[in-house]
C-alpha cells in the first residue's frame, strides 16, 4: 500500500522533470517562478501577498502542463491537421493565457506599488 503510494509520487515527479526537460514553456516557469519568489523575499511580501503569488503561479504551471498533456493526446490520437484538434487546443491555451493574465494583474498589483 506504502510502496504503491510512493510509485505514484514518483510519475508524478517524473512528469514534472520531464515538463522541466523537454518543454521550452516550463524552463520559462521555472526561470519565472525563481524571480517572483527572489522579489517576494526582498520586498518582504506579506503572508497574503504570498499565499496570492503561490495560488497564481500554481495556476500557471496547473494550466500550462494539462495544456501540454493535452497537446500530446491530440497529436497521438490525430496526428494530421483537423478543426475540431483546432478547437481543443485553442480551448486548453485561453486556459494557460487566462492564468497567465491572472498572474501578470497579481504580480503587478503586489510588485509594481513597491518599486514605483
Ligand atoms: N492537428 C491540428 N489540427 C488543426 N490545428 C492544429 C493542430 N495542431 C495544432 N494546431 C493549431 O496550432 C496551435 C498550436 O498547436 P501546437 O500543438 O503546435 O502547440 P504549441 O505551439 O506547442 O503550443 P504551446 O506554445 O502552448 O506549447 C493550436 O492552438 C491550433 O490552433
Amino acid at each position: 500500500m506504502f510502496s504503491k503510494r510512493l510509485q505514484s509520487f514518483r510519475h508524478a515527479f517524473n512528469g514534472i522533470r520531464s515538463f522541466l526537460r523537454s518543454e521550452p514553456n516550463g524552463r520559462i516557469h521555472f526561470v519565472a517562478t525563481i524571480v517572483v519568489i527572489i522579489a517576494g523575499v526582498w520586498f518582504r511580501c506579506s503572508i497574503t501577498e504570498w499565499a496570492m503569488l503561490i495560488i497564481v503561479m500554481a495556476m500557471v504551471w496547473l494550466t500550462e502542463m494539462l495544456n501540454t498533456s493535452i497537446e500530446k493526446i491530440m497529436d497521438h490520437i490525430t496526428p494530421e491537421q483537423h478543426p475540431g484538434v483546432k478547437r481543443i487546443k485553442d480551448i486548453a491555451a485561453g486556459a494557460v493565457l487566462i492564468a497567465a493574465l491572472s498572474a501578470a494583474v497579481v504580480g503587478a498589483l503586489i510588485f509594481i506599488p513597491r518599486i514605483i
